[in-house]
């Protein structure tokens, strides 16, 4: 059994004018231990497919599937188990640190709450722990007492990590973790995951526009588009060798980490993402795509085997099967 299986998800969310299908038929496996990176771009899906792991989407969404985490149904469980899982069990780290901290409150209390809360540590053994999980994450003990405006945006990024370790999670959610620092800062904070990933038995799911930091942390790769997985296989052949084009154009945008220049504007990919209300038929990719031919429209779209352990949903690997 997988740590995390994830079984035809699908997300919708209701708007006035209508039903946007964000995910559509996710199916994925993530071994205990292991790191996943999920990338596309903006509008894609990745935060909503990475909020419906932990039921953190807003009430206009509704998800269908099955998500199961060690083998529980995370999208039937009880509101009280669900607590329970949340922190402990699955932690997640938000995009930009800002938005996941409260500004008044002590970065100490804060690391200190979910052990406080799941009862895993009384106050004295939790400012022990907050002191560990700072040292951890390379802050000193003294930044327990300091509020999140007093640290810069890598040290407020470093502080989400410490408390989304603080429970000893078996899973961690990681959404954008380092979109907004600046490349040197992101480089610091992409090794501490990945250093932290590797000394622990924790596995990770990362999200990012960036095929090659994730590419960096990650041993597996998925790549979204429109909702749907499109190309899933290891990470540096996914990343060197991709099948489907649109994760070749992906990979060409960003060809190295934290490369200033390739960082601004998407090289070689031409074209919006399209409008989810309106999808092309067939593969959704066809209107950009710089090979495709007449059965793109209609085409019945699957993941076709694209080598071992390799998946991509293009015509032309189907074809090449
Ligand atoms: N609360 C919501 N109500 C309606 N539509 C939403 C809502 N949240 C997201 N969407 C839509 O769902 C689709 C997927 O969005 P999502 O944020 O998951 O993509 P993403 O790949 O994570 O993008 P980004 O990198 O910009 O965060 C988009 O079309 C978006 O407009």
């Amino acid at each position: 059994m997988s740590l995390l299986e994830l079984d035809d998800v699908s997300v919708t969310y209701r708007i006035a004018s209508g039903e946007v299908p964000a995910v559509r038929g996710v199916s994925l496996r993530l071994e205990a231990g292991a790191a996943l990176g999920i990338a596309g771009e903006s509008g894609s899906g990745k935060s909503t497919l990475a909020m419906s792991l932990l039921r953190l989407l807003p009430g206009d969404a509704r998800v269908t599937g099955k998500i199961r985490l060690a083998g529980e149904d995370l999208l039937t469980m009880k509101w009280g188990r669900l607590r329970a899982v949340r922190w402990a069990e699955a932690s997640i780290v938000f995009q930009g640190a800002q938005h996941g901290l409260n500004p008044v409150r002590r970065i100490g209390e804060q690391i200190a709450e979910p052990l406080l809360v799941h009862g895993l540590a009384k106050p004295e053994g939790a400012r022990k722990r907050v002191a560990e999980l700072l040292d951890q994450v390379g802050l000193p003990s003294w930044r327990a007492r300091s509020y999140p405006h007093e640290l810069s945006g890598g040290q407020r990024q470093r502080v989400m990590i410490a408390m989304a370790l603080a429970c000893e999670p078996r899973l961690i959610v990681a959404d954008e973790p380092t979109t907004a620092l600046d490349v040197m800062v992101q480089a610091q904070v992409l090794t501490l995951i990945k250093d932290l990933v590797a000394s622990r038995d924790i596995s990770l799911i990362m999200i990012s526009h960036d095929l090659s930091v994730l590419a960096d942390v990650c041993g597996q790769l998925a790549v979204m588009y429109a909702g749907r997985i499109v190309e899933y296989g290891p990470s540096h052949e996914v990343f060197h060798d991709a099948r489907h084009p649109y994760s070749k154009a992906l990979a060409a945008a960003f060809p190295t980490v934290g490369d200033p220049v390739s960082r601004m504007a998407p090289k070689g990919l031409g074209g919006d993402p399209p409008d989810p209300m309106q999808l092309p038929g067939g593969c959704a990719f066809h209107p950009r795509c710089p090979v495709a031919v007449d059965a793109c429209p209609t085409l019945a779209v699957d993941l076709w085997p694209a080598g071992d352990r390799r998946t991509a949903a293009c015509v032309h690997v189907k074809e090449a099967s």
